[in-house]
């Protein structure tokens, strides 16, 4: 998907939103577990009932990886049901990769080319040659950890290094000088919205994915006051905030209360940027 066919989307849905599919069959109501792939079944029913208020998905690898073969099968499948149902959706693969660049090549193949995501998450701390090979491939995008939601964000990301800039600012102006940054978003937390005006300084052009919103206690407001460029420029995700909204047969209509409520605060801003 071309960035231009993520605003088209943004603007007819007056959305910004990414729903993690972060499927876990601990916290997935009871009745789906007696379905031949329980985690599909929920992930379906999560898409079918919030897809007109979330421009894009991003199941996070893990959540998959963790019960083997079947787990990547219900990634197979979910990533499948979007692409064929709702192929105007923007997917996310939320794995966190990068290594040398041989290694990085596989990984964007087997994210981009057999999955068929639009993009993946990939981690800057091996460098340019670990992240171009993401960056090859026309119309997928590659999304930089930058400055990360959790706590341990702290450890490395915001150390100065000699010249008085922070690691994650030098993370941001090096990769937009790699070969294909058309190609490049970047993660931000939601939880670190203090940081959004110096971000958008740095990088007023790129996506930014931002995650930390709902059951981490990111502000969709404060993200939205210095986050917003004039392309709107975020996807701001929630995952167990809308997806276990209810963990009863009613869980499918929670998702899409709370998605709907994200949304309805979304378009103020959306129509102000894109009508
Ligand atoms: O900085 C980051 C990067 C990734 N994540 C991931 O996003 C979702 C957030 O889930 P919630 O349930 O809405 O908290 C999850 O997959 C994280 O691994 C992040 O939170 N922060």
């Amino acid at each position: 998907m071309t960035t231009a066919e993520l605003v088209q989307q943004i603007k007819q849905k007056k959305s910004f939103l990414c729903i993690g599919l972060d499927a876990d069959l601990d916290k997935i109501p009871e009745h789906l577990l007696q379905e031949e792939d329980p985690i599909f079944a929920f992930n379906k029913a999560i898409i079918d009932a919030t897809h007109k208020f979330a421009v894009a998905y991003k199941p996070n690898t893990a959540f998959y990886e963790a019960y083997g073969v079947k787990g990547w099968l219900a990634l197979e499948k979910t990533i499948r049901y979007i692409n064929e149902q709702y192929p105007d959706v923007f997917t996310i693969a939320d794995a966190k990769r990068g290594d040398i660049g041989n290694t990085s090549s596989r990984y964007a193949k087997a994210f981009f080319e057999d999955l068929g995501f639009d993009s993946v998450t990939v981690a800057p701390y091996m460098g340019k040659d670990s992240v171009e090979p993401f960056l090859a491939f026309p119309n997928k995008h590659t999304i930089l950890l930058a400055l990360t939601s959790n706590q341990g964000a702290l450890d490395f990301q915001t150390q100065t290094l000699v010249n008085n800039e922070e690691l994650y600012h030098k993370v941001l102006k090096t990769a937009v000088n790699w070969k294909n940054s058309q190609n490049l978003m970047f993660v931000v937390g939601a939880t670190k919205a203090s940081s959004f005006k110096t971000i958008r300084e740095l990088v007023p052009n790129h996506f930014l994915l931002v995650p930390g919103v709902g059951a981490q206690g990111g502000n969709l407001k404060e993200v939205c006051e210095y986050g917003l460029n004039n392309q709107v420029g975020l996807l701001v995700n929630s995952s167990r905030g809308i997806i276990y909204a209810s963990r009863q047969t009613d869980f499918a209509e929670a998702a899409k209360n709370k998605a709907f409520e994200l949304q309805q605060q979304m378009k103020v801003y959306v129509d102000q940027l894109l009508s």
